[in-house]
């Protein structure tokens, strides 16, 4: 990819369309999922950095989208992949809802540390996916300190298995001070990769036991499954997780998970139902997993979710001064 020539940002703006997707639940504090989909001669790509992302960052996440629309996917290794349910910060009772949408399911993500919420909440949630499902992993957002996430993951435990903690603390020495306070809690790094210059960083410093990969961030399927190369030499298996994906951006955190030599864990890839409208046809979740294959946008669902003058405008300016960065 980085030896292929990229298209000009007339080519990746003709036909461009700005999007945005009603969600169901707050996630991440958002309620409507912003993206822009391109088209190119391989098919259909997705740029959808979020709003508070910088022009360096979100240079990558075009890489991406470019990389789709006009390279395509590299060949699978299988042909459907397994995703785990993704719980947000919502109340015991909301929980079966929630699970609902992700039928087969057989690990949950719970999201803990929510701002505003406490350790009991974090717990009650936790109790309530253990009650449906056997495999329950945490994220925290890096949401907690070191005793913070001491005490939250030892009383977690207390009740039952965690198959991992994904990103409890902000910074690197954080995590590699929980991985030592706590030896049999697994930590998984998420921001630590998707927002740091070196993503490997945090694996050389011991601060992580997985690591959750996000195609747009490392600009792309190709690149992720390098960075998930460098990582198996390191004996860190990786998790592909979407960034809330349209359909389309979906499609490549599949392709990546399809052609990755090993895939141990059930990947983040299953967040198409936390919208109330996408793109395309959504996948069908069946005993857990999702089918791997690129999409293309409907044009009566596109029509249905186009975003509004100004957002477009916003979104278009911001893919000009990303190409440009990407010289
Ligand atoms: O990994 C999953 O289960 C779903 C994806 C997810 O949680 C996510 C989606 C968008 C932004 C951040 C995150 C995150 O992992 O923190
Ligand atoms: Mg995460």
């Amino acid at each position: 990819m980085p030896s292929l020539a990229l298209p000009s940002v007339d080519e990746i703006l003709d036909g461009a369309v700005v999007v945005s997707l009603p969600m169901r639940v707050r996630f991440r504090g958002i309620t409507e999922r912003e993206v822009v989909l391109i088209e190119g001669p391989a098919g259909w790509g997705e740029f959808g950095p979020f709003p508070e992302y910088a022009d360096d960052e979100a240079a990558q996440w075009l890489r991406s989208a470019i990389e789709s629309a006009w390279f395509g996917d590299p060949p699978p290794r299988r042909s459907s992949v397994a995703v785990n349910a993704t719980v947000p910060a919502v109340g015991p009772g909301d929980v079966p809802g929630v699970l609902a949408r992700f039928p087969g399911a057989r690990t949950a993500k719970v999201k803990v540390a929510e701002p505003g919420q406490g350790l009991a909440q974090d717990l009650a949630r936790v109790r309530a996916v253990r009650e449906h499902l056997p495999n329950v992993r945490v994220d925290a957002n890096g949401g907690w300190s070191v005793e913070e996430a001491v005490a939250a993951l030892t009383a977690l435990t207390a009740d039952g298995p965690l198959e991992y903690a994904e990103q409890p603390c902000a910074s690197v020495p954080e995590l590699v001070e929980v991985r030592r306070r706590l030896p049999e809690v697994r930590v998984a790094a998420d921001e630590s990769i998707r927002r740091a210059d070196d993503p490997l960083r945090v694996v050389r410093a011991g601060g992580a036991d997985v690591a959750v990969v996000k195609v747009a961030p490392l600009g792309g399927v190709r690149r992720l499954l390098a960075l998930a190369d460098r990582l198996a030499d390191h004996g860190v298996p990786v998790v592909v997780s979407s960034a809330l994906d349209s359909a389309v951006g979906m499609g490549a955190g599949l392709a990546a998970a399809a052609a990755l030599p090993d895939l141990p864990f059930a990947c983040g890839l299953g967040t198409g139902g936390f919208f109330t409208a996408d793109v395309a046809e959504p996948r069908t979740m069946t005993g857990g997993m999702l089918p791997v294959g690129p999409v293309a946008p409907d044009p009566v669902k596109l029509a249905a979710v186009r975003a509004g003058s100004t957002r477009a405008r916003w979104w278009l300016d911001r893919i000009r001064r990303c190409r440009a960065l990407l010289g």
